[in-house]
């Protein structure tokens, strides 16, 4: 599986072109794509400019000697490339199964267009059977839940060992499994109508194509 992650990571960067801005998305595929972006960078000299959707992405994009920017210096993004926990037949996404959903969500939907990294496990029919991660205030978290858990799901407080879960933004995250959503964007749409839901880890019609590989060769998709 790792292999086809690398693969797919890696075939991303070719889109890079000079003088892009990048949003560099979170996990363990764009960590493929950002070494091979490095590398570009290092060797050819490319002209880019990278906003992290991540802490975790930041600290490996300065490692790795991306030049980085910010919200305050660039007001478009050319290309986020990003990954997914799920992509169903219409190309939307359940995502933030490292809790990076919140400031994903912003970069990827600023992004003129975005391209999905994946290995071929996370191809689905239907989204859900992966836990959908909604990140919610710490205030009054557990009233919060109860609401989700009228939309058909089991809201589970995100942990980290013994301790909650806080994500890059300071908030929680609830894991909530729905074993098979039906209607994304409806869903998502009104579980963003309850006060203390920060974000839902759908993103619904947003993908421009999905870099996928299967058994060591580069597949694509898109509409
Ligand atoms: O919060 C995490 C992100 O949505 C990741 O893009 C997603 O979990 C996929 O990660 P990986 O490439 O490690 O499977």
């Amino acid at each position: 599986m790792d292999i086809n992650k690398k693969i797919a990571g890696e075939e991303a960067v070719n889109y890079i072109k000079d003088g892009m801005t990048i949003g560099l998305g979170s996990g363990s595929t764009v960590n493929w794509m950002l070494k091979k972006l490095a590398n570009r960078v290092k060797n050819e000299g490319l002209n880019i400019k990278g906003i992290p959707t991540s802490i975790k992405t930041e600290l490996l994009a300065k490692d790795l000697g991306i030049p980085l920017t910010n919200f305050t210096d660039v007001e478009q993004i050319d290309l986020a490339i990003d990954g997914a926990d799920e992509v169903d037949n219409n190309l939307n996404l359940l995502k933030g199964g490292g809790g990076s959903l919140v400031r994903e969500k912003i970069v990827d939907a600023m992004a003129k267009k975005l391209i999905i990294i994946i290995d071929e496990s996370k191809l689905v029919t239907h989204l859900g059977a992966f836990p959908l991660p909604i990140e919610i205030l710490p205030f009054g978290w557990n009233i919060t839940a109860k609401h989700i858990a009228n939309f058909g799901c089991e809201p589970i407080l995100r942990k980290k060992e013994e301790d909650v879960f806080v994500s890059d933004n300071g908030n929680y995250i609830l894991d909530c499994k729905f074993d098979r959503i039906l209607h994304p964007k409806s869903l998502h749409e009104n579980l963003k109508l309850l006060v203390g839901v920060v974000e839902t880890g759908l993103f619904v019609g947003m993908t421009d194509k999905v870099i996928t590989a299967r058994n060591g060769e580069i597949v694509m998709i898109q509409h």
